[in-house]
């Protein structure tokens, strides 16, 4: 039973035994409301004896009164347990559901982040999550316990008086086939439903991203135009899927009301044909009271567990997802970096790079220069392993990086890309993010090797101020400055620089470039710049266009084979002179 409600829900161990003792109480708590019921009965059944034409028996006030208050105790004690165990199991599950998938998160490959959609994943931890709480809490248990309890308090009735029983029962199974036949049709219109709201988080997120951008291009009233039109489209699937589940559960609940009419009937009928007395006609009547109750509560509560379904199978889509389970022993011998016959695509059929390879050498820099879109940055992402290969291979050392965990493999690269990422978190835990164990000097260091001394120290609280979410209090110089102390401090034995010096003005370039020159001795470097001259110097440079090798060499070499770098080299001279002309 543990095993078959830790699959269903995706629940842990501990969950899975607070849902089922959550069950257990609720069948007891739905059963215990019965009790009042047979009490009563018992009551009428002693006061209306002359009525009912049996033996008066003598009738205690205080003995009832005192089983009346023992009832109610039960009932309390039943549902304070079922309350507790089902609430406090909830919020406690629900807190292990979240390390387990912040702990899932820390573990899956790279290529799982880039193939799911950002918003999705985050509507899956908070929103999703914070509906299993009230499904769990609020649904499930009472779910299972509303329909243990009736068919047990139903067994009972029949066998008491089948008749009878048959006349209070036979709605429940028309009922429940109702709400039950029309899952797909309900699950399809919450799949609608919840298409439509992820595309709405989608475009809000988008919309604050780029709120800049939208004012400077005047489009506000056009983008609010299609944000729009996505929030009608979300409130019209949530209604149409609302309505209808609506529409479905009231029918079915209505139907079930009609058993209360055939419990009149037959027992009237059974009552004048003298075939049963008309203290199981009373029982009857009050037991339909009772009954449907927790069965109208128990339908409605199918319909929740629907999209809890839905939203289980999303939680299992991450949960089940293949964790990375590299080699965690990384012996390389030295660290060339090798592409060997490599082909990699974004997206299926549609090749990035075809077949590249060339070698970049471990005390040496090797500059990747090429076109727009020409795929340098893929090159560099794919060395470090952010992608899974199409074909061929990428070797570090001599040694395939493929099998090596990620994690591991990420110990020997300092990475410098063009996207500076930054956490909402001092300056100092910034940098320090490059060398966990790094001391204050250490990072003090670093960044006055990478020119950022002097702007931090003019922050209000120096190397202790807050910078914002992904350094939005700082310019994007010093954003950049920031992450190439960070590489600094890390001193790794591969270094990644893709644009790092894109975001400098030319006085700030050439300190930085001294630094990092410090920096490469003895390393693998890897260098993507689009300013030709900042690559001069490389040890070799690799044209990529069109996600192959055109040609490589040397600065000299390249500028003699007249091809495609001769090519750029002159187009940057020439847009050297440009000017910008205002008398046109
Ligand atoms: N995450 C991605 N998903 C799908 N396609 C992508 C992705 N990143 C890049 N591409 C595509 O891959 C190709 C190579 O891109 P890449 O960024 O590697 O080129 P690049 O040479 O570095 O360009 P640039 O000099 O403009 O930075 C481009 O056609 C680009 O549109």
């Amino acid at each position: 039973m543990i095993e078959a409600l830790k699959k269903k829900y995706a629940l842990s161990n501990q969950g899975a035994k607070d849902l089922f003792k959550g069950i257990v109480y609720s069948v007891l708590a739905n059963v215990s409301l019965m009790l009042p019921v047979i009490l009563l009965a018992v009551v009428l059944n002693r006061l209306l004896a002359p009525l009912l034409g049996t033996v008066a028996q003598e009738f205690s006030t205080w003995f009832y009164t005192g089983i009346g208050i023992l009832i109610l105790a039960v009932v309390f004690i039943l549902h304070y347990l079922q309350y507790t165990a089902a609430y406090m199991g909830t919020y406690a599950e629900s807190a292990r559901r979240r390390i387990r998938l912040a702990e899932k998160l820390r573990t899956l490959p790279l290529d799982f982040f880039h193939q799911r959609d950002l918003s999705d994943l985050t509507s899956t931890i908070m929103g999703d999550c914070a509906s299993f709480e009230h499904a769990f809490s609020h649904t499930v248990p009472q779910f299972w316990g509303a329909v243990i309890s009736t068919s047990v308090v139903c067994v009972g009735l029949l066998v008491f008086n089948w008749q009878m029983g048959l006349a209070l029962l036979w709605v429940a199974p028309i009922s429940f086939a109702i709400v039950l036949l029309s899952r797909r049709w309900q699950e399809k219109l919450g799949k609608k439903h919840m298409g439509a709201r992820l595309e709405l988080a989608e475009g809000i997120q988008e919309c604050l991203e780029t709120v800049q951008d939208i004012k400077a291009c005047n489009q506000e009233e056009e983008y609010l135009k299609k944000l729009d039109a996505k929030m009608d489209a979300a409130e019209k699937a949530q209604v149409s899927s609302e309505l209808t589940t609506a529409s479905l559960l009231t029918t079915g609940q209505m139907f079930l009301r009609l058993g209360l009419a055939t419990v009149i009937v037959v027992g009237n009928g059974l009552v004048m044909g003298g075939r049963t007395d008309l203290f199981t006609y009373i029982l009857f009547l009050i037991a339909a009271s009772r009954l449907y109750d927790p069965l109208s509560g128990a339908m409605s509560n199918m319909a929740e567990m629907f999209s809890v379904g839905l939203q289980v199978k999303r939680l299992k889509e991450i949960e089940e997802y293949p964790e990375e389970a590299g080699e965690k022993n990384i012996q390389t011998d030295g660290f060339d970096i090798t592409f060997d016959h490599v082909k990699f695509s974004y997206e299926k059929d549609k090749s990035v790079l075809r077949d590249v390879s060339f070698t970049a050498k471990q005390g040496q820099v090797t500059a990747l220069v090429g076109p727009s879109g020409g795929g340098k940055s893929t090159v560099a992402k794919l060395a470090a392993k952010f992608y899974p290969l199409e074909s061929g291979k990428i070797l570090l050392g001599g040694k395939d990086i493929a099998p090596l965990d990620s994690t591991m493999l990420m110990k020997n690269f300092s990475i410098v890309f063009q996207d500076v990422v930054l956490f909402n978190n001092t300056v100092m835990e910034n940098i320090r993010v490059g060398r966990k164990n790094a001391t204050d000097e250490d990072v003090i260091a670093a960044a006055k090797a990478a020119m950022c001394h002097e702007f931090i120290e003019r922050l209000p609280q120096g190397y202790q101020t807050v910078i914002g979410e992904n350094g939005s209090t700082l310019s994007g110089g010093e954003c950049q400055r920031l992450s190439i102390a960070r590489a600094l401090l890390k001193d790794a034995p591969v270094i990644l620089l893709d644009e790092a010096t894109a975001s400098l003005d030319v006085d700030n370039e050439t300190e930085i470039q001294n630094a990092i020159s410090k920096l490469i001795k003895g390393k693998t470097v890897l260098v993507i710049a689009h300013r030709m001259r900042t690559i001069e110097a490389a040890d070799r440079i690799v044209v990529l266009a069109e996600g192959t090798v055109a040609e490589s060499g040397t600065h000299s070499e390249l500028m003699e084979k007249k091809g495609l770098y001769r090519k750029l080299v002159d187009l940057q001279t020439k847009s050297a002179n440009w000017k910008l002309n205002v008398n046109v």
